[in-house]
Parts: C-alpha cells; structure tokens; sequence
C-alpha cells in the first residue's frame, strides 16, 4: 500500500523567466534553486516542477487531444500501427507494449525526434529511421504536440543548467552533449485495471522501470493514485497530479553521469480508478552519439567507479528493443 510521503516541489523561475534582477540576485536564485534540484535527484530522483513556463493551456490542450483520439474506433486508430513505420514510432495498441517481458495494459502514441540523413542512425544504418506518424483527427493534433516539444525541449535545457549548477559545475557544463537533443515523446492512454477473473485487464498498467535518457516530464491528466514511486528505503508512494506542475525524473544516463549521486527510480503506473487515464512523459535526451560517462566532480563524490562510458544512443536502442520482448525470455 503507498505511503502518503510526497516528492518535493521546486520552482524553477529562476532559470525560466527574463531576468529582473540584477545579476547578484539573480544567480543566488538560481543556485537556491539548483541546491534544491540537487538534493531532490540525490534523495528521491523525481520531482513536481512549476515555474517553468510552458502555458497551463497547451499543457491541457495535449491531454484532451490524446484523450480524444484513445476514443476513436480501433481500426482508426490502427491506421497509425507501428507495423506501418520503424516498430516504434505510430500507435500500440492495448498490451502490446511491454516492460520486463510482461504486457503493459495501456495504449500509446510513440513519437522520436525525426532523424535527417546524417544523423547517427542514418549513417550505421540503425533502426529507429521512420517517420513520425500524426492522426488527422482530431484535427490540430500535429500542430499542438509539436509546439509542445519545443517547448519541452527548451524547458529541458533549462533543468540541465540549473543540474549543471547543483554539481557545482558550470551553468553550461552539459551544452556540448545537448546541443542536438534527442527526444521521445509518449501519448499514453490506460484504461482502468479490472481484479475480475476471466478478464485481460489486470496486472499492473505500466510495469516497474527506470527511464533511460536524461530527464523525463511528465504531463498527467487529473486522476489520482495510478503513477508510483519508489523511495531509497523501498517504500512505494503516488505521485499525484498537482495542476500547473510537471512531474520531472531523472533517467539512467544521470545515474552514468553522477555515478549514482543522482538516482534514476523506479515507477510503475497501477490505474485501478474509474477513469480513462490519460498521461504524456516527454523524455528530454542528450545527443543521440553524446558519450556518457562519469563526470570528475562526481568521482570526488562517490570514488569507486561504477560505470563505463555509453553512447546515449545504443542504450536507447538496445532499450526499445526490449520493449516488445515478450515472455519468452522470463523462462531464461
Ligand atoms: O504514465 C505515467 O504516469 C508514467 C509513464 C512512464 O513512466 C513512462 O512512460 O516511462
Ligand atoms: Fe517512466
């Protein structure tokens, strides 16, 4: 049963809004507030942001559109399978998404940055190359999300200076590995869990995890008690919706980069409510060829090295691979 603690709330105006300040003050913000981010992603790995910036308007807009398409006929909304494309990008439908070879019992709009032709992927001839896949209906679907990931990207940016600052690094410490960010973008829609013998709806809605990039924003509808966490001691606890605010969490390349100063957590998401459940996590990546790896400063803190280097982009492969491997390799 989770238990009532909450995640921190953390006001990052600071970094988001044009200064008013003059310089003094305003760096002294903005190193309250990269300490506070600092202790939250060393203790806990998640979040609720405000302060950020992104108008409560589009952050709305996003989940009626999401929840208006998930109402669609199936078979209009197959028309975007990701059979269609890369596997990976497009819609999948109800269980076929799966996490630690069990089905997840959800549905989703998958979307990845779009790849030119002298992307990393291009040139070794990776999968992950299709193309975005957008419904028509409703209508201003396309137009909506991608403001929406310019927004997000740029609020990514703005919570890596301010990480940068909390590891007592210079603001801009991370550009060079953020100059082309990769993104993913899930629209995810979860009907609710049903206990009742003879049905497909049990389980959990999305299993146990940790994300893999950098930081993930979260964008939940109003329903409570369906997205949990856990804590350093094991406990699971919600992590409710606050309106105005995202839920931000920090992924495995973090734990590389900090050499677990920072934790990447692990959730779940068991919607057992009444409602149709709408959420969108928008996952704000490093470079798609950034090699990560442990970071001096964070050596000085934990000296046992615990992590080679990566190449952000292989992780992610090898990740969303996994995503559709179904059971038979629980059996190994
Ligand atoms: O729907 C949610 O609340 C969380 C989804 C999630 O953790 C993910 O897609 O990585
Ligand atoms: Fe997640």
């Amino acid at each position: 049963m989770p238990s009532s603690l909450t995640l921190p709330i953390i006001d990052i105006s600071a970094f988001t809004t044009s200064p008013k300040n003059n310089d003094k003050i305003r760096r002294e913000l903005k190193i309250k507030t990269a300490q506070k981010i600092h202790e939250a992603c060393r203790d806990v790995g998640f979040f609720y942001l405000t302060g950020h910036n992104v108008p409560q308007e589009i952050c709305e807009q996003v989940l009626k559109l999401a929840n208006e398409f998930f109402h669609l006929e199936d078979a209009e909304k197959m028309k975007l399978s990701i059979l269609n494309e890369d596997m990976a990008r497009g819609y999948q439908r109800l269980g076929e998404n799966v996490t630690k070879y069990q089905k997840d019992w959800h549905e989703a709009l998958d979307y990845y940055k779009p790849i030119t032709r002298d992307h990393y992927l291009a040139k070794n001839n990776l999968p992950l190359r299709g193309k975005n896949q957008w419904p028509t209906n409703p209508l201003e679907f396309k137009e909506v999300f991608e403001k929406y990931v310019n927004y997000m990207i740029n609020l990514g940016e703005k919570v890596m200076s301010a990480i940068a600052l909390g590891l007592g690094l210079e603001e801009n410490f991370f550009e060079k590995f953020l100059d082309d960010p990769f993104w993913v973008m899930r629209v995810i829609g979860y009907p609710p869990l049903d206990s009742s013998e003879g049905t497909d709806r049990v389980g959990v809605s999305c299993g146990e995890h940790t994300d893999y990039g950098c930081l993930t924003f979260l964008n939940q509808d109003n329903t409570r008690e369906a997205l949990q966490v856990q804590t350093k001691e094991g406990e699971w606890i919600y992590a409710n919706p606050i309106p105005g605010s995202f839920i931000v969490n920090i992924g495995d390349m973090l734990n590389v980069w900090t050499n677990d100063v920072y934790r990447s957590t692990l959730h779940r998401v068991i919607h057992k409510g009444n409602s149709y459940r709408v959420s969108v996590p928008f996952f704000y990546e490093p470079n798609f060829d950034a090699k990560i790896e442990p970071l001096k400063r964070c050596l000085e803190i934990n000296p046992v090295k615990r992590y080679d280097s990566v190449i952000y982009g292989e992780h992610l492969l090898k990740k969303v691979s996994g995503n559709f491997e179904i059971v038979d390799k629980q059996a190994s």
